[in-house]
């Protein structure tokens, strides 16, 4: 291990895992990790889709048993340590697929972890420390705690959960584990947890971040644990910690950036347009794009972007002018996106089968159906399982991967992609966004919802969201973070 060591100076070691393995079967998704975390610091992990960062933080939330190793919790051996003990020991999660019951309230879930929230008035003290804890993490943000879920955005849900993980009843908060906690978060809302991340390390909390966006590592985190096929490969100080070197010990070789609008500059103007829809709540909102254009939705979270695209699948999908074949890429994974209890070929070649696959005598064409899957496996790199395996055995980056295949795989010209790099790792980003341009290029249409600006430089125009209406439509060339803000918080419509 390089780096800083495994401690910090002056401050005390709250959990110590010595040699932790675990293995699924014949997977081996730990081996051999020392790591102290340490009171009142952050920790950024990094690490490939798939190198154990969400099956590291399992055995630290007490959810998976170690199948090696041993565990200490303030200088104390832990030789029963599970999802009590790690509680006892004030250890919170925020998983990144999210955990909430859609049937139940914002303060209904809040029990949920809370059991100790019972007796006369807990609604209204749930509903309290929710909106308290909400206000603190992300002010401003309207939530009233009554809320059914299933009624939450995304990112409102994301939000709901973060609140709940830092939230203090009977017993401390010492250490909340965030995994991709701001994967469906714009920049403003995941700027305004990340302030609070600090505060709360600074308060005596210890925040560990887990995420891709290196560059969050790089502004909140303490030490960064990098992890690599199922090991810690480096441990960096905060002073080495830049995105770079995060990337180099992640073993990813990434060729120079591209500069934001240089990418896609000259395409796009004055080309014929080919599609056109209106969208929006009075359909006042009108989208145009072009055969081969990559067109951007931005905005902050849940302005209408999601429901623009659901409104232009379901023009795509019906009889009239508007028809197209049509592949989408939905924004809520677990929801949505994955069926659980299917292969992962079953679920890669699944918009491919619907859709122009090759059939013999009326029968889907086997051997046609394995080329794919293994062509796609191997384009994007989908690993960690045999493709015969269930989705859920797959890290959730890969399962992402798998969505992504699955709709480029079909015969589709127009792709609908609701934030589909949630989740995804810096090398494979890159490799998403070739294809793109690659598929763009022979003709296909993209429309690319996403809550990473920089994304938008792959975008020939960008449309920026408001109120479910469009602010400003910006060209490549101007789709700076300075216009994007601002037309984020613009009122009136184009
Ligand atoms: N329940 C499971 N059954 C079988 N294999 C699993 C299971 N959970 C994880 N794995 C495997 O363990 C390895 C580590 O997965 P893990 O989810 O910890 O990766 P990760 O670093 O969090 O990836 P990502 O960045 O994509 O979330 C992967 O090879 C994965 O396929």
């Amino acid at each position: 291990m390089g780096g800083t060591g495994d401690t910090v100076a002056g401050r005390e070691a709250l959990i110590r895992f010595e040699g932790i393995g675990k293995t699924f079967g014949r997977v081996r998704a730990l081996s051999d990790v020392d790591f102290t975390f340490m009171q009142g610091e952050c920790v950024g992990i990094a690490g490939h889709n798939g190198a154990g960062k969400s099956t590291l933080m399992a055995v630290l939330a007490g959810v998976h048993a170690p199948t090696q190793g041993r565990i200490e919790v303030d200088g104390r051996d832990a030789p029963h340590y599970d999802a009590n003990a790690a509680r006892d020991a004030g250890v919170r999660c925020v998983f990144q697929e999210l955990s909430l019951c859609a049937n139940l309230t914002v303060a209904e879930n809040m029990c949920i972890v809370h059991p100790q929230l019972r007796g006369r008035g807990w609604r209204r003290t749930a509903t309290r420390l929710m909106r308290e804890k909400l206000e603190a993490i992300f002010p401003g943000n309207g939530l009233k705690g009554n809320e059914l879920v299933s009624d939450l955005t995304l990112t409102q849900q994301q939000m709901v959960e973060i609140a709940r993980g830092f939230t203090v009843t009977d017993q401390p908060v010492r250490l909340v584990i965030l995994d991709e906690p701001t994967s469906s978060l714009d920049a403003h809302t995941a700027d305004q947890l990340l302030a609070f991340v600090r505060k709360a390390a600074q308060g005596g909390i210890t925040c560990l971040l887990v995420t891709h966006m290196l560059g969050e590592i790089e502004r909140v985190a303490d030490r960064v644990m990098v992890m690599r096929d199922g090991s810690i490969v480096s441990v960096l100080g905060r002073e080495q910690s830049s995105r770079a070197s995060i990337i180099q010990a992640m073993g990813q070789h990434l060729e120079a950036e591209r500069a934001p609008g240089a990418a896609r500059v000259q395409t796009g103007r004055d080309r014929e347009r080919h599609f056109e829809w209106n969208v929006g709540a009075k359909r006042h909102t009108r989208i145009e794009a072009s055969r081969g254009e990559v067109i951007g939705f931005a905005g902050l979270a849940g302005q209408g972007q999601t429901e623009a695209l659901l409104a232009i699948y379901e023009a795509a999908t019906r009889h009239g002018p508007s028809r197209a074949k049509v592949a989408f890429v939905a924004g809520d994974r677990g929801r949505d996106g994955v069926f659980p209890i299917w292969s992962i070929a079953q679920n890669l070649d699944l918009r491919w089968l619907a859709g122009g696959a090759p059939r013999r005598r009326g029968l889907v064409d086997l051997a046609a159906a394995r080329a794919v899957v293994e062509a796609w496996r191997a384009k994007i790199g989908i690993r960690g399982a045999a493709m015969s395996a269930g989705i859920l055995s797959l890290s959730g980056g890969n399962q992402q991967k798998v969505l992504f295949a699955r709709a480029l795989a079909s015969d589709a010209d127009l792709i609908l992609m609701d934030d589909p790099t949630r989740g995804v790792d810096v090398g494979t980003k890159r490799d998403i966004y070739q294809l793109v341009h690659d598929e763009a290029a022979k003709g296909r249409t993209f429309i690319w919802y996403t809550t990473e600006n920089e994304e938008l430089s792959h975008c020939d125009r960008t449309y920026v969201f408001r109120s479910a209406a469009v602010t400003r439509v910006l060209h490549a060339d101007e789709c700076t973070e300075e216009a994007l803000l601002a037309a984020s918080f613009e009122e009136q419509a184009a």
